[in-house]
């Protein structure tokens, strides 16, 4: 078959995809009038992803050429069409535009819905709550620093709660005006160096490394001078205009666990986990009790964080405060009980949200 000939089939097949996706268009436009009448939220990342599993079990035993990165990719800006035509969906992250926290934000909403980037995880809790957004996004764990206290700190006092999560790799990339050849400095936030540090060893032995504050500021510095490069998000390098001259530079592969806040619990799933505050009297066995109370249940607690309690109270007994991440919803039965149970001892309980299980190492 010619070239011509070939143009002419995808020309046929572009035509049908795209009365196809209008024809989907149409039917998300319906979904969206019944969700708003039944007061229904909009973002439901659980049928998402059943639909995405679906799709890709079905091209697997299709034998289809596309892998199932590209098929996630696409239907992620298929599904971010569609959130964006049921509702003007407003999205808060972590910022500056162009942060890690923003890359991750557009790989969970996809480019049609609407970002507003905020200064501090504060404002990110504030934006959400007085509906300045619809979502929020903020990292809560790093699979190499462990725990982002921040985050958990907010979550303490907010009525806000935990919708979904999911996790991201933090994949560096190396950006510059110029090109590897004329790389004489190169800019980049110190953890950020820190973790490609061996790859700058091997692949830039002359360079001069230069800290700075953030990594958009890095980007700043590197459009400055063609001899300058910066490490920080690809994302990042679109926005300032500079090129990626080297990509997944990371010394070893780092992920992030990414929260999705909002104002409502989300539906259970079937496969859910469940993060929940105790604070309790800091007494011999409190830990212990806390934990018998879920195993008692059958309930696996799959991580636990302490974190100080701050009172300006002067007399009240001490007391310790754990954030525990257990498996199953807050509407189940056993989860339930087991609140109770803690809470018979005198202990302080806190749901902070149920969301589907996403696991280290699941996917991208
Ligand atoms: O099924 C829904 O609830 C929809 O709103 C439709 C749809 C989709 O495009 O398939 C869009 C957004 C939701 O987050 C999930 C799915």
């Amino acid at each position: 078959m010619s070239l011509e000939d070939i143009r002419t089939k995808i020309d046929r097949v572009d035509r049908e995809l795209l009365k196809f996706l209008n024809e989907r268009a149409d039917l998300v436009h319906q979904v969206g009038e019944i969700k708003r009448k039944e007061g229904l939220e909009i973002y439901a990342p659980d049928r998402e992803e059943k639909l995405l599993l679906k799709l890709i079990e079905l091209n697997q035993k299709h034998k289809g050429r596309l892998p199932e990165k590209s098929i996630r990719a696409i239907y992620r800006e298929i599904i971010s069409a569609a959130l964006a035509l049921e509702q003007d969906l407003r999205i808060g992250y972590l910022g500056p535009a162009g942060s890690w926290t923003h890359q991750a934000a557009i790989s969970r909403f996809g480019n049609s819905v609407l970002y507003v980037s905020e200064a501090s995880t504060e404002d990110v809790f504030e934006c959400v709550n007085s509906q300045e957004a619809d979502y929020g996004v903020l990292p809560i764990e790093h699979s190499t620093e462990g725990a982002v206290h921040h985050t958990l700190d907010h979550l303490v006092d907010s009525p806000l709660q935990i919708y979904s999560q999911f996790l991201w790799r933090t994949e560096t990339v190396l950006m510059s005006n110029g090109s590897r050849d004329t790389v004489d400095y190169i800019y980049g936030h110190p953890q950020v160096i820190a973790q490609c540090r061996k790859w700058l060893t091997v692949n830039f032995p002359d360079a001069e490394l230069r800290e700075a504050p953030s990594t958009s500021q890095a980007a700043a510095f590197a459009c400055e001078h063609p001899a300058s490069a910066a490490l920080g998000t690809a994302l990042g390098a679109e926005l300032q205009g500079l090129k990626i001259i080297a990509s997944s530079i990371d010394d070893s592969a780092s992920q992030a666990r990414f929260i999705i806040l909002g104002r409502r619990p989300a539906p259970a799933t079937g496969n859910d986990n469940t993060l929940l505050m105790v604070t309790a009297h800091d007494k011999v066995g409190a830990l212990f009790e806390i934990l018998e109370a879920f195993v008692k249940q059958g309930i696996n607690v799959r991580h636990i964080e302490n974190r100080p309690v701050t009172t300006d109270e002067v007399g009240l007994p001490s007391r310790v405060r754990f954030f525990l991440e257990v498996t199953g919803h807050c509407h189940d039965e056993g989860l339930k009980k087991a609140q109770e149970d803690v809470g018979g001892d005198g202990a302080h309980i806190k749901i902070l949200g149920s969301y589907p299980v996403s696991n280290w190492g699941d996917r991208d």
